[in-house]
C-alpha cells in the first residue's frame, strides 16, 4: 500500500497493492497499521456507499462542523469519479485550496480527506458506486455545504460544459465567504 502525500497537509492518495492470479485479484482496502506508520491515527466508525446513475452527477462540497467533523477515506468501486478535497481551516496556509484526483474501479486509488476539509465528487461515467469510511457519525445538525462552483475555490471539474446533476440542497449551498465554518488551523 502506497500512502502518498499531496500539496495539502493531511490529504493523502492511497494506492493499494493488488495481488492478481488466475482467479482475479485481492487487495487490502484499509490497514490501520499502515496508516499508523504514516502518523495517520484515525478510528473509523461508519461506512457509507452511494450510487449515482448519471455521468456528470456532483455531490458536494460537504463537511460536518466541529465537534462532529469527519475524516473520510473514499474509493470508487464502480465507474470513475473526480474526487476533491478543499482546505477550509481558518488560518491555514492552504485555506481555500483544493486537490483533485480520479478514483475508479479500475485504478483502485483512494483519497484520504482529514477533518477541516470539504469533500465532493463528480461522476465521470454512468452508474457510479462510491464507498467511504468516516470517523464520526452522521450528524444532520452539523451537516454543511459549500457551492460546488464557488469562484474563489474554483475547482477545475473535468466536465465543465454541462450543468451537473445536483441535489436540491447542493444547488443552494452558500459560497465559501458566507459558509459557516468552525475549523481553526492547528487545533
Ligand atoms: C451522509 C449521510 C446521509 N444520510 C441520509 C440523509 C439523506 O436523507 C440521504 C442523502 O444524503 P445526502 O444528500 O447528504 O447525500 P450525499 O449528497 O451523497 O452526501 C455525501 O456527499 C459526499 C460528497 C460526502 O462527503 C459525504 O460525507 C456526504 O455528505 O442520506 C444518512 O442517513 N447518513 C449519512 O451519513
Amino acid at each position: 500500500m502506497n500512502i502518498i502525500k499531496t500539496d495539502l497537509e493531511g490529504v493523502f492518495v492511497i494506492e493499494p497493492a493488488v495481488f492478481g492470479d488466475h482467479r482475479g485479484w485481492f487487495m487490502e482496502t484499509y490497514n490501520e497499521n499502515n496508516f499508523f506508520e504514516e502518523g495517520i491515527k484515525i478510528k473509523f466508525v461508519q461506512d457509507n456507499q452511494s450510487f449515482s446513475a448519471a455521468k456528470g452527477t456532483l455531490r458536494g462540497l460537504h463537511y460536518q462542523l466541529n465537534p462532529k467533523a469527519q475524516s473520510k477515506l473514499v474509493r470508487c468501486t464502480r465507474g470513475t469519479i473526480f474526487d476533491v478535497a478543499v482546505d477550509i481551516r481558518k488560518g491555514s496556509p492552504t485555506y481555500g485550496k483544493w486537490f483533485g484526483v480520479e478514483l475508479s474501479a479500475e485504478n483502485k486509488k483512494q483519497l484520504l480527506i482529514p477533518k477541516g476539509f470539504a469533500h465532493g465528487f463528480m461522476t465521470l461515467t454512468d452508474d457510479v458506486e462510491v464507498q467511504y469510511k468516516v470517523d464520526e457519525f452522521y450528524a444532520p445538525d452539523c451537516d454543511r455545504g459549500i457551492r460546488w462552483n464557488d469562484p474563489t475555490i474554483h475547482v477545475e471539474w473535468p466536465i465543465h460544459n454541462i450543468q451537473p446533476v445536483l441535489s436540491a440542497k447542493d444547488e443552494k449551498s452558500p459560497f465559501l465567504e458566507e459558509a459557516e465554518i468552525n475549523f481553526v488551523y492547528g487545533e
